[in-house]
């Protein structure tokens, strides 16, 4: 879990019905949503808006974000170029609750052309309720964060 209840959503063109359905499902839980758009589903591109989001929660702004494209995938090669960012894929709910368990991520990123609108709130869920175990995961963790060999 994390203190900062703020998270941040964005998408390229190819979620944005899912997003606001994700949205909506997070805010009935409690959550302070801050959704960054795109609002159309006029053509755009994914890199900006996975950097943009990111930046929010590396600057401690928000504390999660989720991020979605068609595939979910290049709009988590974006995030993770910011540093700071442990941001995975998830296409199931165990994934994304052992991608907070043990590798600490701080943002989920789900295609909306790979799973229906009920297992995105379900890997949201599973996302947004697990916490850090610590210990051998945080060792880990460092050498993911420490300076690239
Ligand atoms: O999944 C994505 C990136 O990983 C994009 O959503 C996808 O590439 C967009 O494709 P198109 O411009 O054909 O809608």
């Amino acid at each position: 879990m994390t203190a900062n209840k703020r998270i941040v959503l964005s998408s390229d063109h190819a979620a944005i019905d899912l997003r606001q359905a994700i949205a909506t499902h997070i805010a009935a839980h409690g959550w302070e949503v801050v959704d960054i758009g795109p609002t159309t589903t006029q053509s755009t591109h994914y890199p900006k808006h996975g950097k943009a989001a990111a930046r929010m929660v590396a600057s401690g702004d928000c504390g999660l974000g989720i991020i979605l494209c068609g595939t979910g995938q290049g709009i988590m090669m974006a995030a993770n170029k910011v540093p700071g960012i442990r941001c995975g894929v998830c296409s199931d709910a165990f994934s994304a609750r052992m991608i907070r368990q043990h590798n600490d991520a701080n943002m989920l990123s789900i295609g909306a052309r790979v799973v229906g609108e009920g297992q995105a709130l379900d890997i949201v869920d599973a996302f947004l309720t697990a916490g850090f175990e610590g210990g051998r995961h945080a060792t880990r963790v460092d050498m993911i964060e420490s300076a690239e060999d």
